[in-house]
């Protein structure tokens, strides 16, 4: 079945088109412990191209983390390397902007005083730190929120603000570690459109992790699959669902076919055990007396 329509394939020709803005080479992580070594991460390979949102998934210990925590200059790579824009990434950096699961905000400040603490630290005058504030916060709609503090907001507001925070800076590429992934599923619903409209407003690349494969489909132009032990490049799939996304694309063919290629590949089918079959017919341990008639 094609999947991808020629809209979809002329907007991927198109994307790879633009310039490299991020781009991993052989990447390879090997965390040295008392109880010995864990190789996180082997020979990652990929480009992300200019203003492109790219979803990264996989199973749990695949390395997600430590391959978002590299690309932010907050931890050292084994082997290989990572250009952002042509050069070497070798630390933190204004030209990342990074929103994490855990709201991060200080609480001690509000939240414009939030927005304002990178232009203030990056040298901008008062005057200017705050006019930036505003408009990042206008951006996010919460203008209303300025001078409230984060303990008043709700949790998808800070992550809001987190956004706000991270943006203001103007970086190259905006670093989502499950930024959504601590908020109810109606709230992280409003926040994947509401991320999708700001970044189709900015000029900035996305590199957003994730568990969720709807949040993945549902923003990315392609997906990077890695699989664990140690943490591989299983595949970059291009999404084909058309842009604009909306809620209503979920049950759509491309949507679902998408999401059976993608579960597919993060949950292989398991061969049963030989003696599985054997343990089907143990008697359960009861830990009951009571009710016999619910069965
Ligand atoms: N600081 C560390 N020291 C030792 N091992 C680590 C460290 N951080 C991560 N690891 C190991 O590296 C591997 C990859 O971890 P990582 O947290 O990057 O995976 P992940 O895909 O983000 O996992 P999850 O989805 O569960 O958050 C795991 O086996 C983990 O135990």
């Amino acid at each position: 079945m094609r999947l991808q329509s020629p809209e979809v394939a002329a907007r991927f020709e198109r994307i790879r088109a633009r310039e490299v803005i991020l781009e991993a080479r052989g990447l390879g992580k090997v965390y040295q412990g008392a109880q010995g070594d864990t190789e996180a991460l082997r020979g990652i390979d990929f480009k992300v191209h200019r203003r492109e949102f790219v979803c990264v998934i996989g199973p749990s210990g695949c390395g997600k983390s430590t391959l978002i925590r590299i690309l932010a200059g907050l931890e050292q790579a084994t082997s290989g390397e990572i250009l952002l824009d042509g050069a070497p990434v070798k630390g933190p950096g204004r030209d990342r902007g990074m929103v994490f699961q855990g709201y991060s905000l200080f609480p001690w400040l509000t939240v414009k005083g939030n927005v304002m603490f990178g232009p203030l630290m990056n040298g901008s005058s008062r005057g200017t730190a705050e006019q930036h504030a505003r408009e990042w916060l206008e951006l996010v709609g919460l203008s209303k929120f300025a001078d409230a503090y984060p303990h008043q907001l709700s949790g998808g507001m800070r992550q809001r603000v987190a956004i706000a925070r991270a943006l203001v800076n103007q970086p190259r590429i905006l670093l989502m570690d499950e930024p959504f992934g601590a908020l109810d599923a109606q709230t992280r619903s409003k926040m994947q459109t509401h991320l999708l409209d700001i970044w189709r407003n900015l000029d900035v690349t996305v590199l957003f992790i994730t568990h969720d494969l709807d949040e993945a489909i549902y923003l990315a132009d392609r997906i990077l699959v890695l699989k664990a032990h140690p943490g591989e490049v299983q595949e970059l799939i291009e999404v084909p669902v058309p842009r604009p996304r909306s809620p209503g694309q979920f049950t759509t063919t491309e949507f679902q076919a998408t999401r059976a290629r993608v579960d597919a590949l993060i949950h292989p089918p398991v061969e049963a055990p030989p003696d599985e079959a054997a343990l089907v017919d143990k008697p359960m341990i009861r830990f009951t007396d009571v009710a016999d008639d619910i069965e």
